[in-house]
């Protein structure tokens, strides 16, 4: 894994979210540092998906500051907006793929979306680089019901990297999926952090997942990141029931 970088790419303080009288997000305060892993563990109805969509937009914390790549996102221009959102690849929990595209035209589409003036060529060596790394050169013809959980969950990474984003955001990359091709996922998750030189934030309950693409772990538990650092620091010495608890009921299921 990559030696840490003290640079912050993203810095959250005191966010706060509720939706009526869920209040989900209670005084987050989180640095994500550029080149890391930072896996964000909670049990489900935690508010991690919450955290992530506030980050890319797709929903406004009700309290808060979120600096990214050193610029507060607050009161930035729908251009600007647009503009960060492409340094940040968000791979969706159900790998959100065109099912009336095939492979190809699935990565294609954010590419020809997003980049003007690419020639034919220049289009086909992405996507046939990026379908290399994933190991799936094989099914660039094919429709996405052709695919097994696991491929679609590569191909939508594909996808996802196609635009060379700098922060990988992963929501659940293994859920569904089994053990071994988990772990397949997990090495691809590693493998683009050091191939792309990405940051990324992994947001998993799977404890496995986590300790094998985690530099640090987050643990979020009653709104608030209550442990963060390393997986032995948090877990073999959590005093917290709730950490303790969360570990526990990992290994025995
Ligand atoms: N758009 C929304 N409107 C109202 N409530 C919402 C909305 N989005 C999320 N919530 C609520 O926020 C809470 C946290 O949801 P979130 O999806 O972030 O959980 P999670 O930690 O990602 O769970 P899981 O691990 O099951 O995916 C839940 O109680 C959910 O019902």
């Amino acid at each position: 894994m990559p030696k840490q970088s003290s640079e912050a790419v993203i810095e959250i303080r005191g966010l706060y979210k509720s939706f009526d009288e869920n209040h989900v997000l209670r005084g987050v305060d989180l640095d994500l540092y550029k080149g890391e892993n930072l896996v964000v563990l909670g049990r489900s109805g935690t508010g991690k998906s919450v955290l992530i969509k506030i980050l890319v937009g797709l929903l406004t914390q009700d309290e808060g500051t979120i600096k990214i790549f050193g610029k507060s996102t607050a009161g930035l221009s729908l251009k600007e907006l647009n503009a960060l959102r492409l340094r940040i690849g968000f791979s969706f929990q159900a790998s959100a793929l065109y099912d009336s595209m095939t492979v190809r035209e699935n990565l294609e589409f954010p590419l020809v979306r997003n980049v003007k003036n690419l020639t034919r060529k220049e289009i086909d060596m992405r996507v046939e680089d990026l379908l290399d790394s994933v190991g799936l050169s094989k099914t660039i013809n094919q429709m996405p019901s052709e695919l097994s959980g696991g491929q679609k969950k590569r191909i939508g990474i594909a996808r996802t990297l196609i635009l060379n984003p700098e922060i990988m955001l992963y929501d659940e990359p293994t859920a569904g999926l089994d053990p071994i091709t988990c772990i397949d996922i997990n090495n691809l998750i590693n493998e683009v952090q050091q191939r792309y030189q990405t940051t990324s934030i992994v947001i998993t309950h799977d404890l496995t997942c986590a300790k094998q693409t985690g530099d640090r772990m987050a643990v979020l538990i009653e709104g608030k990141f209550k442990a963060v650092g390393g997986f032995e620091e948090v877990f073999h010495n959590a005093e917290d029931q709730n950490i303790q608890s969360f570990y526990d009921y990992n290994f025995i299921n």
